[in-house]
């Protein structure tokens, strides 16, 4: 049997951990982006060009934190943010300065047609709404790349707890998500767009005798 999760029962353990248990989200981060290298670096991937779309919330956060260790790797890797820089959360702000730090700067526009490998760090279990129509088409053109697509935690497009297409999704050929597989990846199209889900801990603290809904 396994575990599976709904966002709000997410939102509930990851609250445990970082104000119960005071486990700063900043180690939850580095410790998803590790997970993601470690998946990625484990041979089934050609590396040579990677290139990250990072988003404006925590999932962009975690595509960051890996780009940044993915460059001190001495990967060839591009970082480029969707959506306004200015509107993004400090999470992404702070990953971002440390990884400037690191001698990685972003860049404004990809060629999906030279990565080897896209890092899908654009939305995670935060999407809430229809895909931005400016994004759907970028979204339809990287999937028309067919390159090979990792998605960090969900496919972006992908409802977290129903696996509902929101307007355009990316095609994933594997999906690392963190803790408990989330319900949206095991239905509709969730299960389509993710490929390979591979459940990866990166320490969050579950309650004792926690009340799971759904399980597989
Ligand atoms: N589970 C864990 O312990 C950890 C999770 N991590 C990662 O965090 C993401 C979830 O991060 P979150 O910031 O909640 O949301 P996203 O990054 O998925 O989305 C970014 C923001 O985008 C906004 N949003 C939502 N829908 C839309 C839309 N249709 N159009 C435009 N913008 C949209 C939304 O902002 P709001 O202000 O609208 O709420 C999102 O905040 C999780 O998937 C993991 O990857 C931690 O990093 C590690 C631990
Ligand atoms: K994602």
């Amino acid at each position: 049997m396994t575990q599976l999760v709904t966002t709000s029962e997410l939102q509930l353990i990851e609250e445990y951990t970082m104000q119960t248990m005071a486990v700063p989200q900043e180690v939850l981060i580095e410790r998803a982006a590790m997970a993601v290298q470690e998946v990625i670096g484990a041979g089934n991937f050609d590396l040579s060009n990677v290139l990250v779309l990072a988003g404006l919330g925590n999932n962009g956060a975690d595509g960051v934190a890996l780009a940044r260790l993915l460059h001190l790797q001495g990967i060839d890797v591009s970082l480029q943010f969707v959506g306004n820089l200015n509107r993004a959360k400090d999470s992404v702000q702070h990953q971002l300065k440390i990884a400037e730090h690191c001698g990685l700067t972003r860049s404004e526009k990809s060629d999906f047609q030279k990565a080897t490998l896209i890092i899908d760090a654009i939305f995670g279990t935060g999407l809430n709404n229809t895909i931005p129509d400016g994004l759907q088409k970028m979204m339809r053109a990287a999937n028309h790349a067919d390159n090979s697509v990792v998605a960090i935690d969900v496919p972006t497009g992908i409802s977290a707890n129903t696996g509902e297409v929101l307007g355009s999704a990316l095609k994933a050929k594997s999906t690392v998500t963190f803790g408990y597989e989330k319900v949206g990846l095991t239905k509709g199209g969730g299960k389509k767009f993710s490929g390979e889900v591979i459940v990866k801990d990166i320490g969050l603290l579950t309650p004792e005798n926690f009340i799971f809904s759904q399980a597989k």
